[in-house]
């Protein structure tokens, strides 16, 4: 078996809009490329053909919506996903032996999917064990076409479903997450010479997947793999060049980044840059292997490496101090300006302001505050407190039924006003923690370009400083963050 025959392994996650796109480039200029030196295992996401909004999984889940709807139409949306696969098939597979058996292999999963969803709507129930199960399909059908793709290209490879990967009871925790990563790479240590294409999907979660990890499972799974496998490294394959110094939509001055931190990484996708899913990190960087952010449609490129600063990789156990630099770019990166790594935006925000009515003592005001807030699932991103006042900013994309009833409880503490239509820009970098008069000259260069602060909450993490400002001053506020703080050196008086 080749995969024995020590070749390091290498991990590639492939997004849902990449598969759904670039299908053919995946299998030649990238898998097939990194196979000639390395042991490859592909996971990959459902298939969008244009933008997630309108990808698989997102068809899934208003499948399940209709599913319980009265009159519902849960069968079309299947029949979409169905004909979406069978047609990229005959596209992009040009093998009619490869075809059949892949079109028997999409009818069969959509005709599940179908039978699920008609339990579900006589029982009248989807429980998270049946949410997970309807999920799946999407990334199913996904790899069965990748590995097909692959297939067609003269180089064997398999469809490895992990949707089902039993891992015992108990609660999501850490424990979990290590008897899950062993297990995955024993199954794929079975495989043998053919290239693994895994369902970014993995089961069985306590919880349900979707519940606990949330949309974005596909990095986490990559991201369990490849800590089972020892692999040097985790590529994350996207349409985008790396991590930028900004949102590269938002700032056409913004710089690619060839190195930065898990915490800084974990931070802007917090934030509203979701280059990665935020749980990916801590996997992975515990294990001290290199996670590589690169681009599909420019596979030559060099990416962003997220990398802890003063760590050696596996392999290299030189001891830690003095650190050892571990490329080129890192030294450089440690001799650059210590300014701000990057700036972020994040949209849809909502500001809760609640004046305690002062007939408990503050704490007790607190406690029952998060209480509700819990009740209702309601997440917090930004949170600004003194005695008798909070102000907490809520992405506003949860529906407005749990915030309506929210309010009703927490009127009961004090007055409460809402304010809509917000977004949190924040500044992020590790070399922040140093810079005395950052904060300042942030909120001196918004004022300065006539943006309204609503709220402003630094500290609860040392490398990132927030504000919330008008939804239609965001663009303004990064641009000009962007310009002075990262652009040019930084003077700070
Ligand atoms: N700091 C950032 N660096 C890179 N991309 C960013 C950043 N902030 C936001 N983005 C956006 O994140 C998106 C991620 O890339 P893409 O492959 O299109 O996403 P997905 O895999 O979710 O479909 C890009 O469209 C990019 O504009
Ligand atoms: N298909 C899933 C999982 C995922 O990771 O997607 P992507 O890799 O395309 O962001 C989702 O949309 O949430």
């Amino acid at each position: 078996m080749s995969n024995m025959a020590m070749k390091p392994w290498v991990v590639q996650k492939f997004g849902g809009t990449s598969v759904g796109k670039f299908p053919r480039q995946i299998a030649e200029d990238i898998i097939n490329i990194y196979d000639k030196d390395h042991s490859v295992v592909a996971v990959c996401s459902a298939r969008s053909t244009n933008i997630k909004a309108e990808g698989t999984t997102t068809r899934l889940l208003e499948a399940t919506d209709q599913a319980l709807k009265l009159g519902g139409n849960f069968k079309k949306i299947i029949e979409t996903i169905r004909a979406d696969h069978l047609n990229a098939a005959k596209t992009h597979i040009p093998n009619d032996e490869l075809v059949e058996a892949l079109e028997r292999d999409i009818n069969r999963e959509c005709d599940e999917a179908i039978k699920i969803l008609e339990a579900s709507r006589i029982l009248d129930e989807i429980s998270n064990r049946t949410m997970d199960l309807v999920l799946s399909v999407g990334e199913k059908l996904s790899c069965m076409f990748m590995a097909a793709v692959i297939t067609s290209t003269g180089r064997k490879a398999v469809y490895v479903d992990f949707s089902r990967l039993r891992t015992g009871p108990g609660d999501i925790n850490q424990e979990f997450y290590d008897v899950l990563k062993d297990k995955m790479a024993d199954e794929i240590h079975k495989i043998g010479d053919a290239i693994p294409v895994v369902t970014g999907f993995f089961g069985l979660v306590p919880g349900g997947l979707i519940s606990t990890v949330g949309r974005g499972y596909t990095d986490l799974c990559a991201a369990l793999i490849a800590v089972g496998l020892r692999a040097e490294e985790l590529q994350i394959w996207k349409e985008v060049d790396g991590i930028f110094s900004a949102d590269p939509r938002k700032v056409p001055t913004a710089r690619l980044l060839d190195q930065i931190t898990p915490e800084e990484a974990a931070e802007l996708t917090y934030y509203g840059s979701e280059v990665i899913h935020p749980f990916t990190m801590e996997q992975v960087i515990q294990a001290r292997i290199p996670i590589r952010i690169k681009n599909v449609m420019r596979p030559k490129g060099q990416g962003t490496r997220i990398f802890p600063e003063n760590d050696s990789i596996p392999g290299d156990e030189t001891p830690l101090h003095p650190p050892i630099p571990v490329s080129p770019s890192f030294v450089n990166l440690q001799q650059a300006a210590k300014g701000p790594t990057a700036v972020t935006s994040k949209s849809n925000i909502l500001v809760l302001n609640i004046h305690s009515n002062k007939t408990r003592k503050s704490h007790g005001f607190l406690a029952h505050v998060f209480g509700v807030l819990d009740k209702w699932k309601l997440v917090v991103d930004l949170i600004s407190t003194s005695e008798v006042h909070v102000s907490m900013a809520i992405h506003a994309a949860v529906p407005d039924v749990p915030l309506a009833d929210a309010l009703v409880e927490l009127r009961k503490f004090g007055s409460v006003d809402v304010t809509r239509k917000l977004c949190i820009v924040s500044l992020v970098g590790t070399q922040m923690k140093q810079l005395v008069g950052i904060a300042g000259k942030m909120f001196t260069t918004l004022a300065e370009a006539g943006v309204n602060l609503e709220m402003i909450s630094q500290g609860a993490s040392e490398i990132n400083i927030s504000c919330v400002v008008d939804e239609r001053d965001s663009l303004k506020a990064v641009n000009v963050l962007h310009h002075r703080l990262l652009s040019q050196p930084l003077s700070l008086h």
